[in-house]
């Protein structure tokens, strides 16, 4: 008997989505009316869901391969902040209309993540409508395990992870370019605007791979269990972000500029730094978009963090420490005490 022929939604799905399993996580994957994954034994369920809208994360006309690696990157930075392993996605995708080559760009790129974590896309949903991505993410974590908001103590140091070379920041400096070249007037847009055409690509061309190719630091987060007391992942920006750790564990914190091997300097990169040390710190206190962790651990623990951030080829930067007195301090490059507001990105602002 002949099969049943595809119309055009399935066959898009079978066309881009469907793929034989590759691994045993998922006893059933794309095409029931439930996947059914198989959680690791006598370990909890990590869950995360972020949503990417056209225009809003990302500019509509971004390289595809690019977007399908950053929709489930941010979701895996969830994970790997909590110190889950991942175990399997689901896809929302709801898109204006079929375009196969954007679509093959897409799924490819999302597919070289989610092979490099064996994070199995194991269903979703598709529509038609503005260009919209949701991601549901499943990770594996022992009980007790998992990295919370609220685990952290007064005494405990304060670290922001990032790769040798690049740094918090880098992201934002990336986005606000692009915005400049776009016509926005982005918070930067004084300074941007008074260099060389050159210099700004060459800026852009040293910090896009932060915005568009973000690298979520799983490993870092499995390395940092048992160690690390608090963690988050850095979507929004530092100020914000370690804000939620602040609140959740009921404390306060000094940041350092800069001193000796401690202060937030040593997170930024070389490239941002070109444009001036209070600038870069800046784009990294206010951030976005870094996809970096941030956590706290005791002073004890410095050499287990070195440790674990080495074995990940990652930095672990030592920005500051939690105190009791709510509240964010910032000492400056000059050793002088300022009051930090949260500066983040906030969808209703
Ligand atoms: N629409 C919603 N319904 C229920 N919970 C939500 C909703 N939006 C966000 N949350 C929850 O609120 C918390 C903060 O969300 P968010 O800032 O998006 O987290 P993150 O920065 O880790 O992605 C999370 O625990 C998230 O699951
Ligand atoms: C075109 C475009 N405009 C603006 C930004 C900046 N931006 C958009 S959302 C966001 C914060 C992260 O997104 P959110 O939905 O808050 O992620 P979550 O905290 O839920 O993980 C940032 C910095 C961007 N990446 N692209
Ligand atoms: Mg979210």
């Amino acid at each position: 008997m002949p099969a049943l022929p595809r119309s055009g939604e399935f066959a898009l799905i079978d066309r881009h989505f469907r793929r034989p399993p590759v691994s045993r996580n998922a006893t059933v994957g794309i095409g029931d009316d439930c996947a059914l994954l198989a959680p690791l034994p006598n370990e909890q369920l990590a869950i995360s869901t972020d949503m990417l809208v056209a225009g809003r994360h990302f500019f509509e006309d971004v390289d595809p391969a690019a977007l399908g690696h950053k929709a489930l990157a941010v979701n895996l930075s969830d994970l790997a902040a909590c110190g889950a392993q991942p175990l399997g996605a689901t896809l929302a995708i709801a898109l204006p209309a079929v375009d196969d080559a954007w679509l093959e760009a897409f799924a490819s790129g999302l597919f070289a993540l989610a092979d490099a974590h064996a994070c199995e896309l194991v269903g979703g949903d598709t529509t038609r409508g503005p260009l919209t991505l949701s991601l549901t993410v499943f990770g594996s974590v022992p009980p007790g395990s998992a990295h919370l908001r609220s685990g952290a103590s007064a005494g405990d140091d304060i670290y922001v992870s990032h790769a040798p070379l690049q740094g918090l920041g880098d992201a934002r400096l990336a986005l606000q370019l692009q915005q400049l070249a776009r016509g926005e007037t982005p918070s930067a847009a004084a300074t941007l605007q008074a260099l060389d055409t050159r210099l700004r690509h060459h800026l852009l061309h040293m910090t896009r791979v932060r915005l568009e190719l973000p690298q979520p630091r799983v490993a870092l987060g499995l390395a940092l269990r048992g160690i690390a007391s608090a963690c988050a992942d850095l979507s929004d920006g530092l100020t914000g972000d370690l804000g939620h750790i602040l609140r959740a564990s009921g404390l306060g914190a000094s940041l350092k500029a800069l001193d000796g091997a401690e202060g937030l300097l040593h997170a930024c990169s070389p490239a941002l730094r070109t444009l001036g040390n209070d600038f870069a710190l800046d784009m990294a206190l206010a951030g976005g978009d870094d996809y970096e962790l941030v956590f706290t651990a005791p002073p004890a623990r410095r050499e287990a963090v070195a440790a674990a951030a080495a074995r990940c080829g990652l930095c672990a930067s030592r920005i500051g420490r939690m105190e009791p007195q709510p509240g964010l301090r910032w000492i400056d490059l000059e050793g002088r005490q300022q009051t930090l507001a949260a500066q983040a990105f906030d969808h209703f602002a």
